[in-house]
């Protein structure tokens, strides 16, 4: 569709790109690698005890402590191991890395492979998939729900919010694009790329979203265009998503979403233009893919439908059974078919229409179990038993055409020479063949019709003033065999990606434009899309021809077109005799370039949006981060590329207050009497003798390498610093400890002292007491032993006077006696 902007902005010459690598990055493709020569101080970047990246083969880059450097070579201490590395094989590792990285690439201080990696895994594992690489959104994939990321609320907060100001966003580039298109006029495409499975359509279907969200109808207004836009997902879903081993429900075609809107900025209609529908899968499937999520849907579908349809478990389908994936998790095939019904009634398909649509979907997997035969003739193909013959007839039916019609168009081929017409049988080889055209022919014009009905459904504004595009496109593709499909695939990002390096180169020139610096110089002749061209991809040419080939054959077309159904026959409408002559020479490929060059047409006349999409695991489950495979996703996305155009220029960038942070160590004498920043930064730089920079208005501009090299005399200042400082502490320390050791020696002395001289006293004192003591126990033991022998010398006594007393009396008595006995003697006598 035209729009009143194609014609003026298309006619605008188209930028010339013309890179010259600047001379410090003569030896680099990318960014801080070193040494390179002209930055000079290699060696004392790479000094030991410095801090690198070097190449792993399983980890893409690992970092570790340089501890060994003989200036060609290096000994890295990695965690796990010891590398030995060339210099100019490393990258510096950022010092000041923050834990949780940066929100946008730009930021890192070290633009460069490891450093970008490092950012996003960083990033990723704190649940932050969004980054920016300038203007460029980053999205990893979480493959979980991360549901305080959306939502209403968050919506109304990117609204009107200048881009970069919150958190990177798909919300802040449709805000930001819708904002440029009612502030500048300019109609506006976002292109969402990445490999399969990486989260494309999801992050597309937020975009609408959010477009939905500020240019669509309030609620009352009714069924709005945004509204169809989305809801019209299931049904292209249904019939052109199918699951690979990349993605459950992969998109095989491209899609460009076209929102219109109308001069106040408020949705007046949308159009969708797909791309390249994958047709071999209609007939051909590799384990433990699916083919298109249809066919399986009405073999789940309620039971009068399979009956009216005759069909089976998907098992009983040779389109079907060539894989042995028939179920999904998490996917009731049965409902799915329900719910697609539902929103074909939403995009205004009519029962009859459906109907005739799955009867063509039927007709197609009946059309597959039609096996062939040698036939009577000989090389004559024919239905091969009963049970092809079942399904001719079957499929026959369908199509509502004549049986015997349709085995003709199948096992023949009309051939017209010099005006006479020779009938050619077909052997059952190419019969087999001309079935599986027919079947890839009728779907591909299905597929074709859902997008017409869709768009005249949803209704197109030929009068609108801007659109916006969203381009859900995928990315490049290199598999085991590659073959047209991929050829085509990858000449579409061969043209997006140049599209892209031209927008990204622009962008460079205005960010300097921007800080009004001098940037004419910068020249780059890029050859490396054409390397990368005839270096990446090997492609399989067997059947490059027979898959390039476009035109509907003959008996085909006639077939189709007299069908009883009308809808059958309105997808192949008589050619009209002069388009029928270059119709059947066209091919997929001319068709193809003319729909690629259309679309480059349409994106060069709007302002384009960037969202790369990186799937960070090939197993498709959340918290899974591998490094070697993201780091491939960010060379094929381009986003290596645009890093490289920015290190053609000047790739590092920092505002001056924060320049002036790292670096005022470098000149701090210079920098202390200066409060003019951009001053400051000159002085600095001419301190260190800095060649090459570019001072913007806000900004300090560093080619290739500064940064690092910045770095390394900060390091080196910070180092003699350090020592200086371990100097001071160290006599500081020392000094302190002697002081304390005299001071504790002092005390302990005179601590001894007193203590010797305490001791000597008590000694003194003990010896007196003890004198005393002794004096007083003898006084006292003189005493007692007086006071004994006192009264033992009584008691003595005492004793002596009783024994007198006795003594006495018995002497008295016996005197007595003796008287008596005298007496009595006397007496006698
Ligand atoms: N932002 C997200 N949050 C949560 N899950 C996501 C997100 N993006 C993608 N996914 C998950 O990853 C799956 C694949 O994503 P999607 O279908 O968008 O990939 P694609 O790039 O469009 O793939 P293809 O090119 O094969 O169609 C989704 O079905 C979803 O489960």
């Amino acid at each position: 569709m035209e729009h009143s902007t194609c014609a003026t902005l298309s006619s605008s010459p188209p930028l010339r790109i013309e890179y010259r690598k600047p001379e410090s990055v003569q030896e680099d493709k990318c960014s801080n690698r070193f040494p390179v020569s002209s930055v000079g101080a290699a060696s004392a970047k790479v000094a030991v005890g410095s801090h690198v990246w070097v190449e792993d083969t399983d980890e893409a880059w690992i970092d570790g402590e340089v501890v060994e450097s003989d200036g060609e070579e290096i000994k890295v201490h990695c965690q796990s191991k010891m590398v030995v590395a060339k210099v100019n094989s490393v990258y510096p590792k950022d010092p000041e890395f923050p834990e949780l990285g940066v929100d946008d690439m730009t930021k890192l201080a070290y633009l460069h492979e490891p450093g970008l990696l490092l950012n996003l895994k960083s990033r990723f594992n704190a649940n932050e998939i969004y980054t920016y690489t300038g203007n460029i959104l980053i999205a990893v994939n979480p493959f979980k729900r991360l549901p305080h990321l959306y939502g209403n609320d968050i919506m109304e907060q990117y609204k009107g919010t200048d881009f970069g100001e919150l958190s990177p966003h798909p919300f802040a580039v449709a805000d930001s694009a819708y904002r440029k298109m009612i502030n500048e006029g300019v109609s506006q495409a976002i292109l969402v790329s990445g490999e399969s499975g990486a989260g494309k359509t999801e992050s597309t279907k937020m975009l609408m979203q959010y477009l939905a969200y500020m240019g669509g109808k309030a609620e009352s207004e009714g069924r709005s265009v945004e509204q169809q836009v989305l809801e019209s997902n299931p049904v292209l879903e249904a019939f052109g998503n199918a699951k690979t081993v990349r993605n459950n429900n992969s998109s095989r075609f491209g899609k460009f979403v076209e929102i219109h809107f109308n001069h106040m900025g408020r949705i007046s209609g949308a159009a969708i233009r797909t791309y390249l529908l994958e047709r071999s899968r209609v007939c051909q499937v590799s384990d433990p893919e699916r083919n298109y999520h249809c066919f399986y849907m009405l073999c789940a579908a309620p039971e009068q439908e399979t009956e009216r349809y005759k069909l089976g478990k998907p098992d009983t389908f040779h389109y079907l059974n060539q894989s042995n994936c028939y179920a999904l998790d998490a996917l009731d095939d049965s409902k799915e078919y329900l719910a697609t019904r539902k929103a074909m009634d939403v995009v205004g398909i009519s029962p009859e229409e459906q109907d005739a649509i799955f009867r063509i979907v039927a007709a197609i997997l009946h059309l597959g179990n039609i096996e062939f035969a040698k036939g009577e003739e000989s090389d004559a193909a024919e239905p091969k038993d009963d049970k092809s013959r079942f399904h001719l007839k079957v499929a026959a039916e369908l199509f509502m055409c004549d049986e015997k019609a349709l085995e003709s168009s199948l096992c023949q081929r009309v051939m017209v020479t010099r005006g006479e017409s020779i009938t050619k049988p077909l052997d059952p080889g190419s019969a087999a063949l001309s079935r599986d055209a027919l079947a890839k022919i009728v779907y591909s014009k299905l597929f074709d019709w859902l997008v017409t009905k869709i768009n005249n459904s949803i209704g197109q504004d030929p009068s609108s003033k801007y659109i916006i595009g969203v381009l859900d496109i995928y990315g490049f593709e290199s598999f085991k065999t590659n073959s047209f499909e991929q050829f085509c695939i990858n000449l579409t990002n061969e043209k997006l990606q140049q599209h892209f390096n031209q927008h990204v180169f622009k962008m460079e020139q205005e960010e300097y434009t921007k800080e009004e610096i001098d940037w004419s110089y910068i020249e780059f002749i890029d050859n490396q899309d054409v390397l990368d061209l005839i270096e990446k991809v090997t492609y399989q040419t067997e059947l490059f021809l027979d898959k390039n080939k476009d035109y509907v054959v003959g008996e085909h077309q006639s077939l189709m077109n007299s069908s009883d159904c009308s809808f059958v026959s309105s997808l192949f409408p008589k050619p009209r005799e002069e388009s029928s002559k270059t119709s059947k020479f066209s091919s997929i490929g001319s068709q193809f370039k003319q729909q690629l060059q259309s679309l480059l047409e349409t994106l060069n006349t709007t302002e384009p949006h960037y969202i790369r999409c990186v799937k960070p695991n090939n197993v498709l489950k959340p918290e899974i981060f591998e490094n070697a495979n993201v780091l491939h996703q960010l060379r094929c996305g381009g986003v290596m590329e645009a890093i490289r155009i920015s290190c053609a220029g000047y790739p590092t960038r920092k505002p001056f207050n924060e320049f002036l942070t790292r670096f005022r160590i470098l000149a701090p004498e210079a920098t202390a009497r200066s409060f003019d920043e951009v001053d400051a930064c000159k002085k600095l730089l001419a301190k260190v003798d800095l060649k090459g920079f570019q001072i913007g208005k806000t900004k300090v501009f560093l080619r290739a390498g500064q940064m690092a090299e910045l770095d390394a005399h900060r390091a080196e200042v910070l180092g003699y610093s350090a020592r200086i400082i371990q100097r001071k502490v160290r006599t500081y320390q020392s000094r302190k400890k002697y002081l304390l050791l005299q001071s504790a020696s002092t005390e302990i002395q005179a601590f001894c002292r007193g203590r010797i001289a305490r001791v000597q006293f008590e000694d003194k004192r003990k010896e007196a007491a003890s004198v005393r003591i002794q004096k007083q126990a003898r006084t006292y033991i003189c005493q007692t032993a007086f006071k004994k022998l006192c009264v033992s010398a009584i008691s003595i006594q005492t004793g002596l006077r009783a024994m007198d007393a006795r003594v006495e009396f018995r002497y008295r008595k016996k005197r007595q006696a003796a008287i008596i006995i005298q007496a009595s003697f006397k007496t006698s006598c």
